[in-house]
């Protein structure tokens, strides 16, 4: 490894613990507990930096509305402040202490953890919350781990979480879109409620500027009169110390190509290195199955060599069994390889890890507000970042940290922190959640980070455009409460809340299912051309693109893509949910299952708010109609004499195309024997609306469905204008 590898210069750190870890860990631990030999859980516990800050801490959330924690990776922050807090009583008398995290997967990890560590069973005083998924006892449980996301959802129900007697916000430097909203709304609850305490906590938070965020409240308090309670003034604490030294090593040379490069650094490891578990920070599902694909075929080209390997996918689409795979003991003589995207990245111990491989690149998520359009991009990781990920190996054992750039690189080019979610994305769902939590003057509001205007004004205009928000920008009721109700985007809440009328909400639930499953990722792949994968209900059409293809035709519907998904859901509803079916017709199966989950939690959502469930038995039309009163602004109308299929789109005349995965790519003239309806046509329609759009060489419409333009003013009839839609083509 030395002649690629480069030792960082950075001075080592010292261990915390004088002692040193390694004289606990001759081998590498094996199972979650006995994983620490012979320490007990207490000692542990006692040995994390943070241990020596809990009268510290304790007394500055006594004293002051906001404290600020800053600390180093595997400090002892997520694990321990919540304990501290509960053993200091803040929990007495049925109030809760919340915690939250931007992943799922952390919440559910840090939970039983937690639980563990106070040996109580995970549900009961210790639980978690995410959406879909609610581990806690009412009145039982006394620490809770849920999502940013979840307790914004919660202040609609309770708009000052009354509940809670103090709320650490957690990972606060990934500046996840909701930890900003969070923040923002948090900062507001204070007002009303003194009595509330929050812990802002995070590796790498610039503690400064987040500390002069929450000052501001206390001027707005002094001129409210208001003088008890805790001091408005935030506390800023930094915890010195970390769990075990990690040695950095660079790559002396830039990397052209980082998948190769991840492939041969896990097997020179795995070669030359003692036993531990490696890590692999990756982009997307995309890479991960090609480094998976390809040290697999490593494994069987060398033979018994690297027998030893266990080569684990970790990514949020993947089944949850599949996820918790990484989370067993490694068997003795053998090494884990995990290889993860950026859900890794905070929070999660993962028990065996010592090596941790660095390929510099996550996904981000970009969003033009100009076009309309968001992609997900592979884009380079801020230094903080970089921290965090080198921080998950040396969590109970010194590690290393391989990470595929140069020093050079990291040092001068390497931005110090990532640009916050907020100021690269989409606004629609997050304005509408503001809205219904009662904040009408969005420009007003105390963002951590600001928006960018012109996106705000786009998600304003959508919004009103919806029938979401009337004249004074205020939700409308009922329909813009029903909307904001429903937890998906909100054209796709009202595209449900319109099938209630037209007699089809069976059908659009099951088309909302399979949408909001749907990721578009725009990946630079290893010759740094841009190409768009979508995770979808189909298996990835990696070298059986004809088969794929093939399958695709039997469930292609003549109307466009929504409608082909109601075949496939009814071809997998009539084979019994089976995976052999799904195999056969190339159709992801966890993917289905996943559709088939989230539809019967949209469907119970539907019935709260008043929707009727029906079915419109193989009205395409009504269907059809139901999509245009969600997606009308995406309507799109084929060129006059096009043979090359540009569309062109009716709001801004920009220049669109037929994605290759979309069953009108070839406006199929339908063959074999269908499930629904289909009507056969061989040339491109003239009106079509898609889903959304992905920029790659072109701008593509992913998701499309034919539609008839007298459809738009009937739906829409204030964004059109009472014009005719085909007038203002020009
Ligand atoms: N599931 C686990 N198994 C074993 N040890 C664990 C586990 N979870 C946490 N620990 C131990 O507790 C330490 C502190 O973890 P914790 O998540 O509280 O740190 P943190 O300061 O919040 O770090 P980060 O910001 O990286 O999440 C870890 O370094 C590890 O030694």
């Amino acid at each position: 490894m030395s002649q690629f590898w480069k030792p960082g210069t950075e001075k080592p750190r010292l261990l915390d613990d004088e002692e040193g870890g390694l004289l606990f860990f001759s081998s590498l631990p094996s199972s979650s507990s006995s994983g620490f030999g012979y320490l007990s859980i207490e000692r542990l516990r006692q040995r994390l930096p943070v241990y020596k800050y809990r009268t510290a801490i304790l007394y500055l959330v006594e004293n002051h509305a906001t404290t600020i924690v800053v600390g180093e990776t595997g400090s002892g922050k997520t694990t321990q402040i919540p304990q501290y807090l509960k053993e200091a009583g803040w929990a007495d008398g049925g109030r809760v202490i919340a915690c939250t995290q931007p992943r799922r997967l952390a919440v559910q990890a840090v939970a039983s953890r937690v639980a563990e560590e106070m040996g109580v069973k995970l549900g009961e005083e210790v639980g978690y919350t995410i959406r879909f998924e609610d581990v806690t006892k009412n009145g039982v449980t006394m620490i809770k781990f849920l999502t940013d996301g979840v307790l914004l959802r919660e202040m609609m129900d309770d708009p000052l979480l009354t509940k809670y007697s103090v709320i650490m916000v957690d990972e606060a430097h990934e500046r996840s879109i909701s930890t900003d909203i969070l923040m923002g709304l948090l900062r507001k609850i204070q007002r009303r409620r003194p009595g509330l305490r929050l812990i802002i906590s995070s590796a790498t938070i610039e503690a400064k500027s987040m500390a002069s965020f929450f000052n501001s409240s206390k001027k707005r308090r002094e001129t409210e009169g208001e003088v008890q309670g805790p001091r408005m003034e935030p506390a800023i604490l930094s915890v010195e110390g970390r769990g075990f030294n990690v040695q950095i090593h660079y790559a002396e040379e830039p990397v052209s190509n980082y998948v190769q490069a991840a492939v041969s650094t896990v097997l020179s490891i795995h070669d030359q290195e003692p036993t531990g578990d490696i890590l692999v920070f990756l982009t997307g599902q995309d890479d991960i199955d090609a480094v998976v694909q390809m040290l697999n075929e490593e494994v069987q080209n060398r033979g018994r060599n690297s027998s030893g390997l266990i080569i684990l996918p970790l990514y949020s689409g993947l089944p949850r069994a599949d996820q918790e795979l990484v989370f067993t003991p490694t068997p003795r003589g053998k090494r884990k390889v995990v290889i993860s995207t950026n859900v890794a990245e905070t929070s999660l111990t993962l028990e065996g890890i010592v090596y941790v491989i660095d390929s510099g690149f996550s996904k981000q998520r970009f969003y033009n507000p100009i076009s309309d359009i968001e992609n997900l991009v592979v884009a380079p990781i801020s230094k903080a970042s970089a921290r965090q990920r080198a921080g998950r190996a040396g969590r109970i054992r010194p590690g290393k940290c391989y990470r595929l750039y140069t020093e050079e690189y990291f040092v001068n080019e390497m931005a110090t922190e990532g640009i916050p979610e907020i100021q690269r994305s989409n606004l629609v769902s997050c304005i509408i959640q503001l809205k219904a939590l009662g904040i009408d003057n969005i420009l007003g509001f105390n963002w951590p980070a600001s928006p960018s205007p012109e996106a705000m004004v786009r998600a304003l205009e959508v919004l009103y455009s919806l029938g979401v928000l009337d004249d004074d920008a205020k939700l409308t009721s009922p329909a813009g409460f029903q909307v904001a109700e429903i937890p998906l985007d909100p054209m796709i809440s009202k595209m449900i809340l319109s099938s209630s009328q037209l007699g089809c909400s069976e059908e659009i639930i099951t088309i909302a299912a399979v949408l909001s499953i749907q990721k578009y990722n725009v990946a630079l792949d290893t010759v740094n051309k841009y190409s768009a994968i979508l995770q979808s209900i189909w298996v990835s059409g990696r070298g059986a693109q004809k088969e794929l293809d093939e399958a695709k035709l039997r469930f292609a519907a003549a109307e466009g893509d929504h409608v082909t998904f109601l075949n496939v859901y009814k071809g997998f509803f009539q084979s019994g949910k089976s995976s052999q079916w799904c195999h056969k017709n190339f159709v992801n199966y966890h993917a289905m299952k996943k559709v088939v989950e989230i539809r019967e939690q949209l469907r119970r959502i539907a019935q709260r708010i008043g929707i009727a469930l029906k079915s419109c038995e193989g009205d395409m039309l009504a269907v059809r109609k139901a999509i245009t009163a969600g997606f009308f602004a995406n309507a799109c109308h084929l060129e006059a004499h096009s043979h090359s299929g540009k569309y062109k789109t009716i709001r801004s005349s920009q220049e669109v195309y037929i994605h290759p995965s979309s069953v009108l790519f070839r406006a199929p003239k339908c063959t074999l024997a269908p499930l629904l309806t289909v009507v056969t046509f061989g040339v491109n329609p003239k009106w079509v609306i898609y889903h959304s759009l992905v920029s790659t060489d072109r701008q593509y419409m992913r998701n499309v469905i034919s539609i008839d333009p007298s459809w738009l003013t009937e739906v829409a009839p204030h964004f059109y204008q009472h014009q005719h839609p085909a007038s203002m083509l020009h």
